[in-house]
């Protein structure tokens, strides 16, 4: 069984709620009859009957729930607490009301703040920056958590790196230009959610243009400082850097540019310097490897809730939908 195949047998083992609040997007109804029928999840849509019909004929969407903001009776408890929680950020109740009624992501945001579900999937047509800034304006961080990072879990074909070809790319998907202490951060998030949706030990490969040193400039400099504290504050993790790409993955590459080092060759984990490196290499991989790409996922947020690259097909969102469940059974 392939990664993917692995985590929707987890998902269906446990069935929990996931709101899709894209419902103008053809691909939404096309992966959630996809969902109900291998019974990856319960699905919720949000948007009015008629919307509804209108947008997914011609496909089994029956099992779904489907919610309409201007209908449903806990529309007015959403409004109040939207407005409790950003009230010192100047909103006011019509604004809440104005939003909630018409930006259906906002509505399945605070369905998952509330309780009312589970998990939250989008992003096939809002921007990374527009999905994300609800969720990380609503649900905030996880307690003991400062930054929330998004990564990629990639699984190419053929591969005989990393796991058995599958990978955690990150940052691939929000922090732009982090700083050591962020990068430090991304890093032992990404191993705990390696850990816990590939279930193998992570290898934590802190990736730069430079190995242990090859290169000078500030550029590396930040590498080997996020290196040095993540290793500080996670002693535990199978951990290193500064690597270029191919010493991180491929063993002999390794061994003659690092040979001391337990992580070379071996990693399973990449940590990108930026953002750019981050969002190229995983569409690079994804487009010219051919590999599956899900995310962006969301780690170190208070509740599950996953973007989508607006290039996705309905496969990877049924795909980020199994693997939000499964954050969502670990909560
Ligand atoms: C997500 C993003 C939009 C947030 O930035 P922004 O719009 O400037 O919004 P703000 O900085 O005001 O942040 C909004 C809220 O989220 C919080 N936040 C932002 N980034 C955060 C992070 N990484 N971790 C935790 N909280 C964060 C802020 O503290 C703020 O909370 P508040 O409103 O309660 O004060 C921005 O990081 C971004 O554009 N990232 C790149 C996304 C992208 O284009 N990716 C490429 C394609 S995948
Ligand atoms: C992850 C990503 O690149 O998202 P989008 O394609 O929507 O910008």
């Amino acid at each position: 069984m392939g990664f993917i195949d692995v985590i929707k047998e987890r998902a269906k083992s446990n069935k929990k709620t996931i709101v899709l609040p894209e419902t103008e997007d053809r691909r939404t109804y096309e992966a959630a009859a996809q969902i109900l029928k291998e019974g990856i999840a319960n699905v919720v849509l949000v948007g009015s009957e008629e919307e509804v019909k209108k947008g997914s004929e011609g496909l089994d969407i029956s099992g779904a729930v489907i919610v309409d903001p201007a209908a449903s009776d806990k529309t007015a408890g959403y409004i109040d607490k939207l407005v409790e929680l950003r009230q010192k950020k100047g909103m006011t109740p019509e604004q809440a009301k104005e939003i909630l009624l018409n930006q259906y992501l906002y509505y399945g945001v605070m369905m998952v703040k509330m309780g009312d579900a589970d998990g939250m999937v989008s992003g096939a047509c809002h921007s990374t920056a527009d999905t994300l800034r609800p969720c990380l304006q609503i649900l905030k961080t996880k307690p003991g958590t400062k930054l929330v990072s998004a990564f990629f879990l990639m699984a190419v074909p053929d591969c005989e790196y990393g796991a058995n070809g599958t990978f955690v790319f990150a940052d691939s998907g929000l922090n732009q230009n982090p700083n050591p202490e962020e990068l430090a951060a991304i890093a032992a998030s990404s191993a705990e959610s390696f850990q816990l949706l590939v279930q193998e030990e992570p290898v934590v490969a802190m990736l730069s243009h430079s190995t242990m040193g090859s290169a000078k400039h500030a550029d590396v400099d930040k590498v080997v400082e996020a290196t040095k504290i993540a290793k500080e504050q996670n002693p535990e993790l199978k951990l290193d850097g500064e690597f270029q790409l191919d010493a991180a993955i491929v063993p002999s590459v390794g061994q003659s540019k690092a040979p001391n080092s337990p992580v070379a060759g071996k990693a399973n984990v990449l940590i990108f310097p930026d953002l750019d490196a981050g969002n190229i290499g995983y569409k690079l991989v994804q487009r010219l490897a051919k590999a599956e790409a899900y995310g962006p996922v969301t780690q170190g947020i208070a509740k599950p809730v996953n973007d989508l690259s607006r290039g996705c097909s309905a496969e990877d969102i049924v795909g980020v939908v199994a693997i939000t469940a499964v954050q969502c059974q670990a909560e």
